[in-house]
């Protein structure tokens, strides 16, 4: 049968009424005609992301079989290459997913069970068809097909629904399906591919012990004219930082004013004043970590410090656009790459990656012109320590620290072999320096080996020790695909981040299906220690 004839042939549309059979599906499917395209699986209520919605059997037959007999009958339609060059038909609602150019099913290959799982990659209204992404090589013209692209692409090598036994996998085909739309979008928390995990209460920030401090230079103006020269100077001093961006630069107590030069750990010595200026010595003081949820705890804390306030709705948290969610599936694929290539170096498959920031603001303060990679190195470098975490935490430090990026105070693109031995721009991950090398870095300047403002993606949760070095490194927040349940840091035995009287507080993201995801690439928590 020419394909083309196919859909309408079994849509009843071109000759008689066909009737779509029901279904006793418990997840929220029901078979219905689709226009165009003949059956297809319907959501028969809303059907919220994440879900597992069909687990299909499939019937197995040798290239032989298939090229002698199946090829020549409608079963063409609907078979596809399993892993190991057979073919395969799904039973259950499985062959009736029709393709879509963007997808709210993804698809999973279970080779031990033979079996196809599909998972909703977003929410579903109730009505709405779910598809699935067949591949670039279709046999038919899809009804809501985009401008063709197909002369572009590489051949998938699959007959029928090539996708499938293709390398795809579950955050590839996820990924996709936030593909197409506005980059700007703002994602709802629910379909966001991680769930955050929640650090404190606003609760909490009505009380003043719980004001968490840090420590400031500070400098007191004895004649008000020169606040604005000093303002000028700060801006190009190179002494702020985004991290500051909650504390307002000048405070007034009566005729007193004092302005706010940097934080003792961005700057640990007494910083140098502009010569033309008369001033005091700058001094130090406590100053708030953070802006003030409440009027309360403005209040609290403008007894330290005058901050900014930025009231928020109960539970609200950072917005997320498209172009965001889809730069952080990239992270967390280019992560499991490299656990996957630790593996083959014979290291324990655990991976970190510090992509460039998404947004320019902070691409601009933070000049992370190129992304880091490190991996496990504990059993090539006979060192306990050694681990993902620790390793590109440290592999940072040294980069920003180094004399050719202090000379610009932050790291930038250098393309000298003595940075890339440690950057390891955008390719394989690289352990760190030996420790005779890595100290050979001076001079050092505080405010720039720090993390500040960097995401962080990591394979597994991180350990508790490695919990506190992301505490120390100031590092924004962190994204991990395995739960450590035993060992974890952020959310397993113990959540650091949370813990009362630390000065730093970094976002965590547990990333939804996590384990399933890592055992795909073959990391799963069977095959890491500690991160
Ligand atoms: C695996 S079957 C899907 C179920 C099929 N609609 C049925 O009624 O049995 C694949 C066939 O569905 C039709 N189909 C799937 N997606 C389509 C689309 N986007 N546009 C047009 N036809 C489509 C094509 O005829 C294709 O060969």
């Amino acid at each position: 049968m020419h394909p083309a004839n196919f859909a309408a042939q079994i849509s009843g549309e071109a000759e008689q009424e066909a009737q779509a059979p029901e279904h006793l599906n418990s997840t929220g499917c029901r078979i219905a005609i689709s226009k165009g395209k003949g059956r297809g699986v319907f959501a028969s209520r809303v059907i919220e992301a994440h879900t597992v919605i069909e687990i299909s059997p499939v019937l197995l037959f040798s290239s032989q079989e298939y090229e002698e007999h199946g090829r020549h009958t409608v079963l063409d339609h609907y078979t596809f290459k399993w892993r190991d060059g057979r073919m395969a038909l799904a039973l259950g609602l499985g062959s009736l997913f029709n393709h879509s150019q963007t997808p709210n099913v993804s698809y999973t290959l279970d080779v031990g069970t033979e079996s196809i799982r599909y998972t909703a990659t977003r929410r579903i209204d109730k009505d709405e068809e779910l598809c699935i992404f067949y591949g670039h090589n279709l046999w038919f013209d899809p009804i809501d097909a985009a401008p063709s692209t197909a002369s572009e692409e590489p051949d998938d090598g699959w007959g029928g629904l090539s996708i499938l036994g293709n390398e795809t996998n579950i955050l590839e085909e996820q990924m996709r399906s936030f593909k197409g739309g506005n980059p700007d979008d703002v994602i709802s928390e629910d379909d966001l591919p991680f769930t955050r995990i929640r650090l404190t209460s606003d609760d909490e920030e009505d009380e003043i012990h719980a004001v968490r401090t840090e420590h400031a230079w500070v400098v007191d103006i004895p004649d008000a004219r020169q606040t604005t020269v000093m303002l000028r100077w700060l801006k190009q001093s190179g002494l702020e930082t985004p991290s500051m961006a909650h504390l307002k630069r000048i405070r007034r107590q009566g005729d007193k004013m004092t302005i706010l030069l940097a934080y003792t750990r961005d700057c640990l010595d007494l910083p140098t004043l502009p010569p033309d200026v008369d001033l005091p010595q700058p001094y130090v003081i406590a100053v708030p970590c953070s802006a003030a949820l409440t009027l309360m705890s403005l209040a609290h804390k403008n007894t330290y410090w005058p901050t900014v306030y930025a009231p928020r709705r109960k539970n609200e948290t950072e917005e997320w656009s498209r172009g965001k969610v889809m730069w952080a599936y990239e992270a967390m694929i280019r992560v499991m790459k490299a656990a996957q290539q630790a593996q083959q170096m014979g290291e324990l498959p655990t991976a970190t990656y510090v992509p460039i920031p998404y947004d320019e603001g902070t691409r601009i303060a933070t000049q992370l012109t190129e992304p880091i990679f490190a991996h496990d190195t504990r059993q090539s470098q006979a060192h306990p320590l050694r681990h993902a975490i620790l390793n590109v935490v440290r592999t940072i430090a040294d980069l920003r620290a180094s004399p050719k990026n202090t000379e610009n105070s932050a790291v930038s693109a250098t393309t000298s072999s003595e940075t890339q031995a440690v950057a390891a721009p955008s390719s394989l991950p690289i352990p760190i320096e030996n420790d005779a090398d890595a100290n050979d870095v001076s001079p050092r300047n505080g405010a720039h080996y720090l993390l500040t403002s960097l995401t962080l993606f990591v394979t597994h949760e991180p350990c508790v020790m490695c919990s506190m070095a992301l505490l120390h490194s100031r590092v924004k927040e962190i994204f991990y695909l395995v739960p450590m349940n035993s060992t974890g840091g952020c959310g397993g035995v113990a959540c650091v981040p949370k813990l009362h009287g630390v000065n730093h507080r970094f976002g965590i993201g547990r990333w939804k299906d996590g384990e399933r995801i890592a055992r795909e690439y073959g990391i799963g928590l069977d095959s890491a220690m500690d991160v």
